[in-house]
C-alpha cells in the first residue's frame, strides 16, 4: 500500500497517549504530551521528584482520568506501583491467588509456588512481615502471573538488592518479548543498560505548566 508523501504509514503500537494533560488544582503536571509504546520496546521515564512520572504511569494504566487528551491501549496493561499494594494479612501465596481470582482466572497453586520460589519468597508468610524489597519481589511475581502485554513499572529497582535487580533485568527482557515496558526511575546508570529510549519529564512549576 502507498501513502501520500505528507503522511507516514500507521505504526503498530500497544499504547498511545495523545495531547495528554493532567492538572491538579492550578498545577499542570502533564501538559499536551504525546507518547506511544510499540511492541518490543523498553522506554525509560525520567525526571526529578514531582515531575509527573507516577501520574503519567497512572494515566497510561487508566487509573487516573486525564484533564484533556486521551490514552488508547491495544493490549492488556499492568502497573507495578511504588510502593506496591497488597493485602497485608494475607501471605504471598494468598495475595497471588487473589489477584488471579480478581481476573476470573483459575488458581494454579503449583505455578504460584514456582513463581514465589523464582523470586526468592516464602509462600506462607503474611505480607505484613515482608521487607520493602520482598514486597517489590512479590509485585514482580504478580506481574509475571497476570502477564500484561504492557508493563508499567514505577521505580521497580528501588529497594531491590543486587540479585533482585538481576532478576528484574531478566523479567524486563521477558516482558519486552511479550509486549512493551515503560520504567519510571531515578537510576540513570541502571536504566541505561535496559532501555531503548528515554522520555524526560520536566519540573512542575506551580500554576505554570
Ligand atoms: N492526587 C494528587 N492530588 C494532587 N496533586 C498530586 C496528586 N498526585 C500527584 N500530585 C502532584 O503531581 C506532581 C507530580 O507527582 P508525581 O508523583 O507524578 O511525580 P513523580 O515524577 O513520580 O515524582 P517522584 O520522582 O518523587 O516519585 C507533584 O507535584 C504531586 O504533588
Amino acid at each position: 500500500m502507498l501513502y501520500p508523501m505528507t503522511h507516514s504509514p500507521p505504526q503498530p503500537y500497544l499504547l498511545r497517549a495523545e495531547a495528554l494533560s493532567k492538572r491538579y488544582g492550578r498545577d499542570w503536571v502533564i501538559r499536551e504530551l504525546d507518547f506511544s509504546l510499540a511492541g518490543g520496546e523498553v522506554v525509560a521515564l525520567l525526571g526529578p521528584n514531582g515531575a509527573g512520572k507516577t501520574t503519567l504511569l497512572r494515566l497510561l494504566a487508566g487509573l487516573v482520568r486525564p484533564t484533556a487528551g486521551k490514552v488508547s491501549a491495544q493490549a492488556k496493561v499492568g502497573l507495578l506501583a511504588n510502593p506496591p499494594a497488597f493485602y497485608r494479612h494475607l501471605s504471598g501465596e494468598e495475595n497471588l491467588a487473589y489477584a488471579l481470582r480478581l481476573e476470573d482466572r483459575r488458581v494454579d497453586l503449583g505455578a504460584i509456588h514456582q513463581l514465589l520460589e523464582h523470586v526468592g519468597l516464602p509462600p506462607k508468610k503474611p505480607v505484613l512481615s515482608y521487607s520493602s524489597g520482598m514486597k517489590k519481589r512479590l509485585a514482580l511475581a504478580r506481574m509475571q502471573l497476570l502477564r500484561p502485554e504492557v508493563w508499567l513499572l514505577d521505580e521497580p529497582e528501588a529497594a531491590l538488592d543486587a540479585q533482585g535487580r538481576e532478576l528484574l533485568g531478566e523479567i524486563v527482557h521477558q516482558a519486552r518479548r511479550g509486549g512493551g515496558v515503560v520504567i519510571a526511575t531515578h537510576d540513570r546508570t541502571w536504566i541505561a543498560g535496559l532501555a531503548d529510549r528515554q522520555v524526560v519529564l520536566g519540573h512542575t512549576l506551580r500554576g505554570e505548566r
